[in-house]
């Protein structure tokens, strides 16, 4: 169902009515009895005492769409026809598509783009290849590439039904910052033939965008492909989402009054992001980092399994502090979620430190919800579009890539990263900042240019870049 903008859906319901057996009115109390707010109404069709019309309907989370439908059913004189999902119908054959940038229209132009003088390009291709970036969609072409192995927080749903995610990424890519790119769901989730599969499809891309790899194994898929490819590798999830947190985050304690190096944090979540977003607050100078997972806070002397977990507990947690979150949490300064839906309460946020920063980031639904908490917090955000302060990494993604691909980039590095998350929260002026307004919207258009010249700047700085851009 689509979210609606306030935690709702929206449906539509189609319905034919005999006006001699039923009015209008009617059928609206029903739907509005049983929880849906009609926000328009289309006449589909009007002959005789026959009507169809389109009713469109939000309802907030709680609602029952079932108990709707069924209202409207038992009425006499009333027929359901149908009823849609605005969201389905947006998805529809997928969506996004490729567009040729010139027509062909005659043999001459088909003799241009495709045999025989295509095989002139070819050659230049051959005897220099860095021509492939001049001459080929290399240039401004990312491979948005996932396993479906941690989709959002829905988990290990497969690659079939990762796609809808990364068509999105796609899209975003496209609208944010003109970069094309393709989705590719790979139908394995084993390291060696992922990374197997990344490198071959390698030459068609300036840059590779891993996204929802589950940990551990997105470290290593990454790290070796970093190694192995001379574009860059970029797991969304880690770095993306580091970069805007640590943005929202600077603006966030400019809000509460308290300093990066004083505050305790608690990550709940210790993947692929709570890993990345820990590393660039402690590079950030946050010294009292406690991570939790879902045996607890991670303590240093305790053994993992996860090679990961290992390091993280012997570089976090200076005091050694144990328990679940609701222990940990107590007198933290910042929540930060990166795990699963609904796990901190709201006596959890009054345990913790005067004007607690909430960023209760797991996707589609937050670890709390803003309105269970927003009158005891300093400052709350989540991951998603339909609240205020949305922290996601597609603030991040088009810019930081775009920025690579005009510069050629062969990597994205710390430096590039820092750049980026600069960008992003110099973009809330200190009038502009408030605690519903710690991070630009996605939509606000410097925000892309502004990451793109500092993120180019430092891939120049840092040596990394192949091409200086003109502007
Ligand atoms: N807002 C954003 O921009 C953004 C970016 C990346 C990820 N996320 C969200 O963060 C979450 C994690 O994503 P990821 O890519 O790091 O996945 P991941 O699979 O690598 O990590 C998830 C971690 O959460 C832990 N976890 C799950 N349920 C838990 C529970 N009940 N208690 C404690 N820990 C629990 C898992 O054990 C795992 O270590 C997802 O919900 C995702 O949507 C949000
Ligand atoms: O996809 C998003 O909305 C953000 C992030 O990549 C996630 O996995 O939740
Ligand atoms: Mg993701």
């Amino acid at each position: 169902m689509e979210n609606n903008g306030l935690g709702g859906k929206s449906i539509i319901l189609r319905l034919e009515m005999n006006t001699q057996e039923i009015k209008f009115g009617q059928v609206a109390s029903a739907i509005f009895e049983a929880g849906g707010d009609m926000v328009a109404i289309d006449v589909i069709q009007a002959s005789g005492n026959i009507t169809v019309r389109d009713i469109t309907i939000t309802v907030t989370d709680s609602v029952d769409i079932g108990k709707i439908t069924n209202s409207v059913k038992e009425l006499k004189g009333v027929r359901l026809v149908n009823v849609s999902d605005r969201t389905f119908l947006l998805h529809l054959g997928g969506k996004i598509e490729t567009q040729p940038k010139i027509p062909i229209q005659n043999r001459d132009d088909l003799s241009r783009v495709y045999t025989p003088d295509v095989a002139r390009v070819c050659t230049a291709i051959q005897e220099d290849p860095k021509k492939a970036f001049t001459l080929t969609i290399k240039r401004n072409t990312v491979a948005v590439i996932s396993d479906g192995s941690a989709v959002l927080g829905l988990g290990n749903i497969g690659p079939y039904a990762a796609m809808p995610v990364m068509e999105g990424k796609s899209m975003l890519f496209k609208q944010f910052a003109g970069v094309d790119s393709f989705p590719i769901c790979l139908d394995t989730q084993d390291t060696e033939e992922i990374i197997a599969c990344i490198k071959a499809l390698a030459p068609a891309f300036g840059g590779i965008n891993l996204e929802d790899i589950s940990s551990p194994r997105c470290f290593e898929i990454e790290q070796r492909l970093r190694d192995e490819l001379d574009i860059p590798v970029f797991h969304d999830d880690q770095h993306g989402t580091a970069v805007v947190l640590y943005a929202a985050l600077i603006n966030s304690l400019k809000i509460v009054g308290k300093s990066i190096d004083n505050v305790r944090v608690v990550v709940c979540g210790i993947g692929a992001a709570g890993i990345a977003c820990s590393k660039i607050l402690m590079s950030a100078g946050v010294k009292d980092i406690i991570g939790v997972d879902r045996e607890g806070a991670l303590v240093a002397g305790k053994e993992y399994g996860n090679k990961m977990w290992q390091w993280y507990a012997e570089h976090t947690n200076p005091n050694k502090v144990e328990g679940t979150l609701r222990e940990v949490i107590q007198g933290a300064d910042v929540f930060i979620g990166l795990s699963a839906g609904g796990l901190l309460r709201r006596e959890d946020v009054q345990a913790m430190a005067e004007n607690p920063i909430v960023f209760a980031m797991a996707n589609p639904t937050p670890e709390i919800r803003p309105e269970e908490v927003e009158d005891i917090v300093g400052v709350i955000a989540t991951g998603r579009s339909d609240y205020p302060n949305q922290i996601n990494n597609v603030l991040c993604f088009p810019g930081i890539f775009r920025a690579a691909l005009d510069c050629r980039a062969t990597t994205i590095n710390e430096e590039m990263k820092l750049a980026a998350a600069e960008a992003i929260a110099s973009a809330v002026s200190d009038e502009e900042r408030n605690p519903s307004y710690i991070i630009p919207s996605v939509f606000n258009q410097n925000v892309v240019k502004a990451i793109r010249d500092l993120v180019v700047k430092a891939a120049v700085k840092t040596g990394v870049a192949r091409r200086i851009p003109r502007e």
